[in-house]
């Protein structure tokens, strides 16, 4: 066990913990930790909309509990901790975040979203290490970290739930469940650390405080140092321990590495797939053979049998040995939902665009990165200053093509984005580059009481009816018009999806500055977009994306928040959708 050795090295050290719940107390006093309980002052109030998954917000918390009793202590109880632990606990069931309930309507609010249900128990810890200098100031070092287990709650009938409720266990506990007693009984089962459950993941924390003291403290090429920030002549560093080179070759590396090599190969056997039609034809005539699929593909039959294969390893095809006979083919259920051409989530159009035009790009991609402009011109023999009106637009099948890969997009992520704010106040709404209108038509779907207006340029606006042939919704309509030079609709909320990313800070300015014109105070501006990680090392999907792009970029929620401030905008809430884009809607002040 690595906790003794630990253990002893924490012998003689002020050792705090941040946070007054008495299970965490139990937990970590039964493993022989001897330290003092300073409860921390942080309130618990980070937006958790700013966080993009929820054991962000568990560590930020933890570490914002961890910090202020680190800050507080040498001056209002005149001695320096050696150490400060701090631990944040929460509940996700179906995307929201548990907390403590504030009172028994809060507690069965809680209880009956877990009732029948898998759910998440997150917590993060933040070791704060204190380094008092000759100067009396104060060095941190934080280490933080977080633990997931699952837990499962049998289905809860009403008795069982009030009856719990009113036992009063809930009140202090995250998830309004406590598993250590009677909230035991709800659960199912758990997978992972239990002690993760009660309150604090004490196998993970072991291996921390083993790995900060037993292996990199006195090595100092394994720890690299970096302040973070500078508050009141105290330093807040955060080290970062780097384990020892690992010259070892491990299976699950090389397939990490084998799978990023491959994963052209991957892309253009599905593009390829979806260009010929495959799983049009294996859902209209299922359980064909190689030949068979061959003869109606209008390809060999060796090739053939090469592309169904590969598309059966990579889990878009299914193969059924008949005995005796040759293999046949059938879709899964993956290419049932999304390459079907006529299926409702259909990437269809959207497959064909990345085969047809950004494959093209990036097959450039190093005179792109050399040069550091767009690649149209050697990809397609034209110069594009404006991609949609010198390249996109310019032939009717380049444009149809566009516009199902925008259309396939936006009805696979329009819903969670029509629906990831309130926006009951507003009534008439402009959606900017709406193009084929699939994102305006969720909207209002989604608000009984909105009525949207598509705005996007003469070219794709004559096109978009073919697009709902058997839609009609008159509370959507087209306008047709260039969102940098002309008038823009009156409306009550703009919406921005996908739009701003494409354009260079100028073009935005000049976007915002007509929108921010046209708005009233109240006014909202919705944003759509892929928001990059505030230290921009993810998504791969928004960085990749980048690599294609001609003028634009791609911006984190904060930096589009600054240019919207810019323009009289305030962001109100920003929201990670868990599909294709986030959102972010702003309030005109
Ligand atoms: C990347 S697409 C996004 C489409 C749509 N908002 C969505 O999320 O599915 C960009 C859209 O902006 C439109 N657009 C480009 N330049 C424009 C301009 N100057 N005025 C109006 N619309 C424009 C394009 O025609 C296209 O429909």
């Amino acid at each position: 066990m690595v906790l003794n050795p630990v253990i002893s090295k924490l012998s003689g050290k002020l050792v705090v913990l941040a946070s007054a719940s008495p299970r965490r107390l139990e937990i970590l006093r039964n493993a022989g930790l001897r330290f003092e309980v300073v409860p921390s002052w942080f309130k618990e109030t980070l937006d958790k909309g700013l966080f993009k998954a929820p054991h962000e917000y568990a560590v930020e918390t933890a570490k914002q509990k961890a910090l202020e009793v680190a800050r507080r202590m040498p001056f209002k109880h005149l001695k320096t901790p050696d150490i400060v632990i701090g631990a944040d606990t929460i509940v996700t069931v179906d995307g929201m975040i548990l907390e403590k309930p504030v009172d028994k309507h809060d507690a069965y609010r809680m209880l009956s979203s877990l009732s029948g249900k898998e759910h998440s128990v997150f917590t993060g810890v933040a070791i704060v290490l204190c380094h008092e200098k000759e100067n009396e100031e104060v060095d941190y070092q934080l280490i933080d970290f977080y633990e997931e287990t699952k837990v499962k709650f049998a289905d809860l009938s009403e008795d069982m739930l009030w009856e719990y409720i009113n036992s009063g266990e809930p009140m202090d506990k995250a998830g309004g469940y406590g598993i250590q007693a009677l909230g035991g009984m709800l659960v199912e089962y758990v997978h992972g650390d239990f002690l993760n459950v009660v309150g604090f993941p004490l196998n993970h924390f072991c291996k921390q405080l083993d790995l900060i003291y037993n292996h990199c403290a006195s090595s100092s090429d394994q720890e690299s140092a970096s302040v973070h920030v500078s508050h009141n002549g105290t330093h807040t560093t955060s080290i970062t321990t780097q384990p020892p080179p690992n010259l070892e070759l491990k299976n699950q590396d090389l397939q990490q590495i084998t799978a990023l090599m491959d994963g052209f190969k991957a892309s253009k056997a599905l593009f390829t797939a979806s260009e010929l039609c495959v799983f049009d034809l294996l859902h209209s005539r299922p359980r064909l053979d190689a030949a068979q699929v061959a003869q109606e593909i209008k390809a060999s039959v060796k090739g053939t049998e090469c592309l169904l294969e590969a598309c059966v390893s990579l889990g878009l095809l299914k193969s059924k040995e008949r005995t005796l006979q040759k293999p046949v083919y059938e879709n899964t259920d993956l290419a049932m939902r999304f390459l079907r051409s006529d299926a409702p989530f259909s990437l269809h159009g959207y497959i064909q665009h990345c085969n047809n035009t950004i494959w093209p790009l990036f097959s450039h991609l190093e005179s792109a990165v050399r040069e550091g402009t767009n690649q149209h011109e050697k990809a397609f023999g034209k110069i594009s200053k404006d991609v949609f009106q010198d390249a996109y637009y310019n032939s009717q099948e380049v444009k149809l093509r566009f516009m199902n890969a925008m259309h396939s997009i936006a009805k696979v992520t329009g819903k969670a984005v029509a629906t990831a704010f309130d926006l009951s106040r507003y009534k008439t709404a402009c959606d900017l580059g709406g193009c084929t209108g699939a994102m305006a038509y969720e909207f209002t779907k989604a608000h009984p009481g909105l009525s949207v207006t598509v705005f996007d340029l003469p070219a794709v606006v004559e096109m978009s009816e073919h697009f709902h042939p058997l839609q009609k919704d008159n509370r959507v309509s087209f306008v047709a018009g260039d969102f940098f030079k002309d008038e823009l609709p009156k409306a009550d909320l703009y919406i921005l999806a996908r739009i701003l990313h494409d354009w260079p800070d100028e073009k935005v300015h000049i976007l915002l500055r007509k929108i921010a014109d046209a708005c009233t105070p109240g006014c909202g501006l919705l944003i759509s977009e892929i928001f990059l990680d505030e230290d921009r090392g993810a998504p791969s999907r928004g960085l990749l994306q980048a690599l294609s792009m001609s003028e634009g970029k791609q911006r984190s929620a904060t930096e589009y928040s600054l240019l919207l401030k810019s323009h009289g905008f305030i962001a109100a809430h920003v929201r990670h959708t868990d599909n294709f884009l986030d959102a972010m809607l702003c309030i005109k002040v």
